[in-house]
Order: structure tokens, then sequence, then C-alpha cells
């Protein structure tokens, strides 16, 4: 741990080494039509290698003001449509996609020096498939679900606590409540990138645009 002066932490920094591993390599020739094709493949490698929470992706959307947020989800399901999460609708990221519904997903698996963006609009799936994901989930994160206090201010964590207990009794004693703010969301992608990282820093990225011919496939300067 250096000096706590900037000069030292950035001498710190610079020091760290990047990318100083095996690294897969990527030839974007043989990459399917699809992008959804693509990331399953490089998801599954990720899963097969065991690398911890290979599903955890950074949501980044805007809010009122347009300013940024970002933050890490985990992913609920992938395929030609997009790529789904499930968030409460009343909770900040769900505000701000109300009002401003097009977000970013970014994946990192450092183990394979492996990023995914992905860029579209943001679409809100079926009452009947949000009730299905609500349901599907433990007791415990239904019961913090059914409180929608996501990201409010704890003043007394000691009423949070008997808040939560309450909740968790109302789940336990009527196992099909839903919560009908939970939602999926699908982003619908207009553009998914694949970032190969490479030791001698000649990464390889490709990146897939939605044409109304169908998906293009065009390499981009590192
Ligand atoms: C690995 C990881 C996984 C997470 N998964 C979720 C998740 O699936 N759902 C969720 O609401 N928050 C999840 N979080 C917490 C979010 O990053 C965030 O703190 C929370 O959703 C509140 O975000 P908001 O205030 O922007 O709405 C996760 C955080 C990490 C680090």
């Amino acid at each position: 741990m250096p000096q706590r002066d900037s000069s030292a932490v950035r001498a710190w920094l610079r020091g760290i080494e990047v990318f100083a591993r095996p690294l897969p390599a990527f030839d974007p020739g043989s990459a399917p039509a699809e992008p959804a094709a693509l990331f399953l493949e490089w998801l599954t490698e990720a899963v097969d290698a065991g690398v911890p929470d290979p599903h955890a992706m950074t949501l980044s959307t805007v809010d009122e003001a347009g300013d940024p947020d970002a933050r890490v989800l985990i992913l609920k399901n992938v395929d030609a449509s997009g790529f789904q999460f499930a968030a409460h609708a009343a909770g900040p990221k769900g505000v701000q996609l109300a009002g401003a519904p097009r977000a970013a997903l970014t994946f990192y698996w450092a183990a394979f020096g492996r990023q995914v963006r992905v860029r579209g609009a943001v679409t809100p799936d079926t009452p009947e498939r949000s009730a299905a994901d609500f349901l599907a989930r433990g007791a415990t994160a239904r019961a913090e679900a059914l409180l929608g206090r996501q990201s409010r201010y704890l003043t007394d964590p000691d009423a949070g606590d008997r808040a939560l207990r309450e909740s968790l009794a109302r789940v336990e004693a009527d196992p099909g409540l839903v919560d009908p703010d939970w939602t999926l969301y699908t982003v619908v992608p207009d553009v998914v990138e694949f970032w190969q990282a490479a030791a001698d820093r000649v990464h390889v990225r490709l990146r897939y645009e939605r044409e109304p011919a169908g998906w293009q496939r065009r390499r981009l300067w590192s």
C-alpha cells in the first residue's frame, strides 16, 4: 500500500500489471452471425472456468437530469431478442428506465481478458413473466422487494430488520404473493461489441451492428 500522496498512488497503479497472463486468441473471421451466439460461447467458457459471478454485468442508465448512473446486476436471460435483468420499477434504476428507456450493459471476465458491451432500447416484459421471475427468487429476496425501499436511506437499522421480518412472514404465509412493480426488463441491442485483450496490447475488437438487413460485423481499431 503506497503513501497517500497522489504521485505515489499514480506510480503504484502504473506498476500493477494488466493482461499479464495467458489469454485466449479471438478470430473475428469465425465469429457467428448473431451476437447472442458469441455471447453465450464466451459466457459458457467463463462459467466452465469457474469465473466468480460470471453472469454479473454493469447496467448503465441516465437519470432525469441526463446524469449517468451504473450498478452491477445479475443477467437473467439472453437470447436473440435481448439481454434480461429484473428490478423494482419504483427503485432508482426502474425510475431512470421509465424516463429514458435505453441502457448499456458491460461484462468483464478478467481471467480471459474479455469485455462485452451492449447498447439498446429497454422494454418491460409481460406482467406474467415478471411475476414468474419474482416467484423464482428466494423468500428473503421477495420479502425485501415487497418492502420497495431499495436505495432509500436506512435511518433505523433495527426498524429495517423488523420490517423485513414482517415482510418475510407475509411471504411465508402467502407463497404466491407477487410484487406488481417487480419487472423483467429486456435490453434489445442495437450494438454488441466483443473485446479480447492481448498481452502485446494488440487487442481484438468485433462490433455487431443491427441494420435493416440483419447484424453486420465490423472490426474496430484497438
Ligand atoms: C455482483 C453483484 C450482483 C448484484 N445483483 C443485483 C441484482 O441482481 N439485483 C439488484 O437489485 N441489485 C443487485 N446488486 C446491487 C446493485 O448493484 C445496486 O446496488 C442496487 O440494485 C441498487 O441500484 P439502484 O439504486 O441504482 O437502483 C448487485 C451487486 C453486485 C456487486
